[in-house]
């Protein structure tokens, strides 16, 4: 791969969204230097900050932004003044739904593994945990998040519909994934119950067909959720709908060590997004111990979506290097030994700055997403 010129649209966000932007960007402009890209960085405005600048929680500007970019990486979005006020119209939630729908991001895929040098601090047990590596294929765009909603006089509603389309579009990126891992899926649902839940097994087992070599096993939702901390290493790709693949994989963030640690991509037909699955951590705004590696691994999936996979391998060894040296934020430590929000990003930017190349993976390792997008 030459050397790139990618215009990448930044949405920082509300609460901890900037202060973990602030340090993925840094690392994006360490392997810039390193390897001689030129990566430029647009701010844009979403969630709270833009309802406050703007009124509206995605202005035009924005959604133009992103639709004109190569890839957009986004902090977090909310603010308990939203969370705390039922009644309140204008939400940041809507924004970040408003774009996911708008750019057709369709797949968000969310990687968990158990870090060999996170083992001890998990409140799981070690032997339960350890090896577990598992890919989450969580459909975006469709299901009760964007059904209708409304209130009749003493009662709501929120409506999950899905299409056969949206089932497999999604359900063949999560095969092809499957294929290039340890080729065994999981379709994750609540088919003894919903409808809707029906028809993704049905769609799932008319997609299985053109993927022989993968196993495929159903597992119900409340049963995957137990199944996730008894034994997570059975989990190669899991499969699931909107709302099942949120909660399921904040959970599977546990295996993990924090949820600060957990990176996505969310992916369309024509546009791409990094995000880390968390939100955005309002307790911790502005006092610069989150963790950001969950945000800087999502900017090592961005690279890897720019087919740049010794950069991403790079950032991954670094990251990898901080768990080594135990330079983690307070969510992994105790608050004694704990470094800054700053300070593991800039540790990161060194090891990227200073790392060696040899022997550093130049195919994807991660997601095999150049077969996906
Ligand atoms: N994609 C997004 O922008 C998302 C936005 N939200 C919004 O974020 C706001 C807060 O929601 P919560 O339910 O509190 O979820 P959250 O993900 O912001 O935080 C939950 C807990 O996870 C831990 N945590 C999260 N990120 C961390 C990080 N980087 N480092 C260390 N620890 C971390 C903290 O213990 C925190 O209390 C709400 O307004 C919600 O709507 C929630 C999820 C996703
Ligand atoms: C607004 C929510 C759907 C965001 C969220 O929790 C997520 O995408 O993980
Ligand atoms: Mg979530």
């Amino acid at each position: 791969m030459g050397i790139l010129n990618k215009k990448i649209v930044v949405l920082a966000g509300d609460g901890i969204g900037p202060e973990v932007c602030q340090e993925a960007i840094r690392v994006l402009k360490a392997v810039g230097e390193r390897f001689g890209h030129e990566f430029s960085f647009d701010m844009q405005l979403m969630g709270a900050c833009a309802i406050d600048a703007t009124g509206d929680p995605l202005p035009e500007a924005t959604l133009q932004a992103c639709f004109e970019a190569d890839a957009v990486l986004l902090g977090a979005i909310g603010d308990p003044k939203y969370d705390n006020n039922p009644a309140a119209k204008v939400r940041p939630e809507q924004g970040l739904l408003k774009l996911r729908k708008s750019l057709g991001l369709f797949a968000n895929i969310r990687p968990v593994k158990a870090y060999e040098a996170l083992l001890p601090q998990s409140p799981l047990k070690e032997e339960r945990i350890k090896g577990a590596d598992m890919l989450f294929f969580r459909e975006l765009t469709g299901g009760i998040y964007f059904g209708e909603k409304g209130r009749l006089a003493d009662s709501a509603y929120d409506h999950c519909t899905y299409s056969r389309y949206e089932i497999a579009r999604v359900a063949h990126l999560a095969f092809q994934a499957a294929q290039n891992r340890r080729r065994k899926l999981t379709l994750v649902d609540k088919a003894n119950v919903l409808e809707t839940s029906r028809l993704w097994r049905e769609v799932v087992q008319e997609v299985r067909v053109s993927y022989p070599d993968v196993a495929v096993d159903y597992l119900f939702v409340d049963n995957a959720a137990m199944q996730l901390i008894l034994n997570p290493s059975q989990f190669d790709v899991i499969l699931t709908e909107n709302m099942f693949g949120d909660i399921l994989s904040d959970e599977a963030s546990v295996i993990a060590g924090s949820l600060g640690m957990l990176p996505s991509a969310s992916v369309g037909e024509e546009a791409a997004l990094f995000e880390p699955i968390h939100g955005s951590y309002p307790q911790a705004k502005g006092k610069n111990i989150a963790n950001p590696i969950a945000m800087i691994l999502s900017g090592a999936m961005m690279l890897e979506h720019f087919g740049l996979y010794q950069e991403a391998s790079l950032v991954h060894h670094a990251v990898q290097e901080a768990l080594d040296k135990k330079i983690l934020t307070q969510d992994l430590t105790s608050p004694t030994l704990a470094y800054s929000t700053e300070q593991v990003g800039a540790f990161i930017v060194s090891c990227v700055l200073g790392g060696v190349l040899e022997g550093l993976h130049k195919e994807n390792v991660q997601v095999g997403m150049s077969t996906l997008i």
